[in-house]
């Protein structure tokens, strides 16, 4: 049988190890300090990899030298694999986004998380958005300005499909799981399903 991958994708620190190991029986590194992913970590279940792909964009202790060769490596690594990717999962900090995303507009630059988006769209035939970080998020209807943000039209919840509000510290994480798990039964990839806590 031919090998498929599920990628995870996201800015640096927003989580995305974190939620790795909220949705998987498997442990990757994580850690407090920014950049702690630095190559893909991976594993194998059945005939599906899932990967953790290191974190893009700009870390402070960090050059932007280095930030950008990571943003390379990742577009890579995705275009290389783009044939058996069969999902892939972008992380976003729910709490940071905006005012993120808003300062590089205003500068007159598409957000990194922006472009990601639509480049995963592109390339990879299902993307899941998972809004991390919910916990530190006080207003729910942030999620409406995100998602005009990344072009789908409020309110964010006709877009449950795409956009998963999550908080992996807290291991909530159970709408993402089921609909990722659903996905991958879909495409006859039963192993895989092997792989969730
Ligand atoms: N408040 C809050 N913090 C979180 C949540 N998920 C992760 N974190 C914290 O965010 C920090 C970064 O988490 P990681 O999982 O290492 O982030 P990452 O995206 O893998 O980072 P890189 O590997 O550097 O790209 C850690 O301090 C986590 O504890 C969450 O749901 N809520
Ligand atoms: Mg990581």
């Amino acid at each position: 049988m031919k090998v498929k991958e599920v990628i995870f994708a996201g800015r640096s620190n927003v989580g995305k190890s974190t939620l790795f190991s909220a949705l998987f029986k498997f442990e990757v590194r994580k850690g407090k300090k920014p950049g702690t992913t630095i190559r893909p970590n991976s594993f194998q279940v059945g005939s599906v990899i899932f990967t953790d792909l290191p974190g893009f964009g700009y870390v402070s202790g960090y050059s932007r030298n280095f930030s950008e060769r990571v943003k390379d490596f990742v577009v890579e690594y995705i275009e290389t694999n783009a044939r058996r990717i069969v999902a892939s999962v972008e992380v976003i900090d729910a709490s940071s986004f905006l005012e993120i995303a808003e300062r590089w507009e205003k500068r007159g630059y598409i957000p990194v998380e922006i472009e990601m988006f639509e480049f995963l769209n592109d390339v990879t035939p299902r993307v899941f958005l998972a809004a991390n970080k919910m916990d530190k998020v006080d207003d729910i209807t942030n999620l409406n300005k995100i998602a005009e943000m990344l072009g789908m039209q409020p309110p964010w919840e006709k877009w449950r499909h795409v956009i998963y509000p999550v908080c992996a510290k807290k291991g909530e994480v159970s709408a993402l799981k089921r609909d990722l798990k659903q996905y991958l039964l879909s495409l006859n990839l039963r192993d895989a399903a092997k792989a969730f806590r």
